[in-house]
């Protein structure tokens, strides 16, 4: 169960969200600027709210009244974005063990084989990320955020920057961390088109406001 309360105010835009997920895969849903973003940041931890209360499976990790405030790295979130965000220096495989090196043996929820064996990443573990495509650069960054095991796994547009090409290529393999994977993940997304290939639950979320029970 992933609880958030949060409101936020900024000089031109005012979030307030009460949401309350108990399904294994949200979309969240709305026009540019609508605050998609900014409630993702502050569930992962990387923006503050003013105010509010986030807690996930019974661990809180924000609480405005009771300064509880974890930092990213404690909150055990896995972070997809636009972009892949690899580490430019490092080939597939490194970027892929490094998320599994920072994370405690006991708390490995995957082997480095596996999520290579999911993803069809053999054929790319020598490949620095300059020389992969934007579909191949996402699948990575998907297995790299898979391999620090995390709590909830949150994606951010990951599809925004592809073509349609690539676009279909990567829509079944999302599909599948969706069904096979056992973590709970929040997808975002202004496609519906491409929210409806992953799940059915929605929210929508427009000008800051979203109050949702799922
Ligand atoms: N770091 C920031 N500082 C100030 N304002 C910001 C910041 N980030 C976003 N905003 C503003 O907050 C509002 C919500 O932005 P947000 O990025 O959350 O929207 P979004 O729904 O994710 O949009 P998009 O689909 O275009 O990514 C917008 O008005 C945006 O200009």
């Amino acid at each position: 169960m992933i609880e958030v309360q949060a409101r936020l105010k900024r000089k031109n835009f005012e979030l307030d969200a009460s949401v309350q997920l108990s399904q294994r895969v949200t979309a969240i849903y709305g026009p540019s600027g609508a605050g998609k973003s900014t409630l993702l940041s502050i569930i992962a931890g990387i923006t503050q709210p003013d105010s509010g209360r986030i807690v996930i499976d019974g661990e809180c990790l924000f609480d405005s009244q009771a300064r509880i405030n974890k930092p990213i790295h404690q909150r055990k979130i896995g972070l997809v974005f636009q972009e892949g965000r690899l580490f430019p220096h490092l080939t597939v495989e490194h970027n892929l063990s490094y998320a599994l090196n920072f994370t405690p043996v006991q708390n490995q929820q995957f082997q480095l084989k596996q999520i290579v064996a999911l993803l069809e990443l053999g054929p790319l573990l020598k490949q620095r990320p300059h020389q992969l495509s934007g579909g191949e650069k996402q699948r990575v960054a998907l297995g790299r955020a898979l391999l620090s095991s995390p709590r909830l796994l949150m994606l951010d547009e990951p599809l925004a920057s592809l073509d349609d090409r690539l676009k279909n290529q990567i829509l079944p393999f999302l599909k599948l961390v969706s069904t096979e994977i056992n973590i709970p993940m929040i997808y975002i997304s202004h496609s519906k088109k491409e929210i409806m290939q992953i799940t059915d639950n929605l929210i929508d979320i427009q000008h800051g406001k979203v109050n949702c029970h799922l």
